[in-house]
């Protein structure tokens, strides 16, 4: 499915997440309502324990709302069973972790298309399309190196390159640069914006590192299981922020 100009990528209505029964319940999602546009990069911020990591996984399909009604890419989720859910994550949906968590036995060229390989592309085929997207994150000349000869900025563009290797239409990024300094931090995050902001995709990026604040174009404030503010940032800042890109780098 094509995006509408007036569809929204994500669209919360009433979202309500609740963990526990009884004296031990805890809300931590309370009454979300949000919408958030395909093209842009959007930045999930607020202090710990506020609730991000709970809305993106509602977003994902990976946790189900207790109330509320969550619609994705033009799907609603409350319809979907699991199943479908599952399916629907493997084919549109794309992930990057602060941590790596790539195969230490395999180069970054095999690492960038394991979910090719698991989705039943022939191999030569799948490390061809893992190479086009390695050497668009400045890694044309690490194919063939084993994540421990990579530095952890380098890493993380692999598994950059894995995340977006089946064309997913909405990247979800939880802390992707907790575990960078700051330089290497802000080349993956302007990496994330060269390669994976496009007009029919939508990219969300939870983060508690403000320094790399001025590359989002959206940022969402929560707080305490609640969105506090939406700001729409200036594209002269976002230009500013963005690094350029090269293979040693970070
Ligand atoms: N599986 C769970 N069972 C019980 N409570 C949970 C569970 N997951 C999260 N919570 C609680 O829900 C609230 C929101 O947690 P969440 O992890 O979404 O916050 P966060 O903003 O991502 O925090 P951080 O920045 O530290 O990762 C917290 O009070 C947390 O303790």
């Amino acid at each position: 499915m094509t995006a509408t100009a007036t569809e929204a990528a994500i669209a919360l209505r009433g979202v309500t997440k609740e963990f526990g029964t009884g004296d031990t319940k805890v809300a931590a999602l309370s009454d979300i309502n949000l919408e958030l546009p395909y093209g842009e990069l959007v930045l999930l911020v607020g202090p710990s324990g506020c609730g991000k990591t709970t809305l993106i996984s509602i977003v994902a399909g990976l946790l189900d709302a207790t109330r509320g009604e969550v619609d994705v890419l033009g799907r609603s989720l409350n319809r979907m069973g699991g199943g479908r859910k599952v399916r629907f994550r493997g084919d549109n949906i794309g992930f990057v972790f602060q941590q790596y968590n790539l195969l230490p036995a395999l180069t970054a060229a095999e690492n960038a298309c394991v979910p090719l390989l698991i989705s039943g592309w022939r191999r030569s085929k799948a490390v061809a399309r893992a190479a086009e997207l390695l050497t668009e994150v400045g890694l044309g000349s690490r194919l063939n190196s084993y994540p421990n000869q990579l530095s952890g900025g380098q890493q993380q563009r692999v598994a950059i390159a894995r995340a977006l290797v089946h064309h997913p239409r909405l990247l979800v990024c939880d802390e992707p640069t907790a575990a960078l300094d700051a330089s290497s931090g802000r080349t993956v995050m302007g990496l994330i914006r060269k390669v994976a902001v496009q007009a029919d995709r939508a990219v969300v990026v939870v983060t508690h590192d403000s320094r790399v604040y001025d590359f989002g174009d959206r940022i969402v404030s929560m707080a305490d299981g609640r969105v506090e503010k939406v700001e729409v940032q200036m594209k002269s800042r976002r230009e500013e922020a963005d690094p350029q890109i090269d293979a040693d780098q970070g």
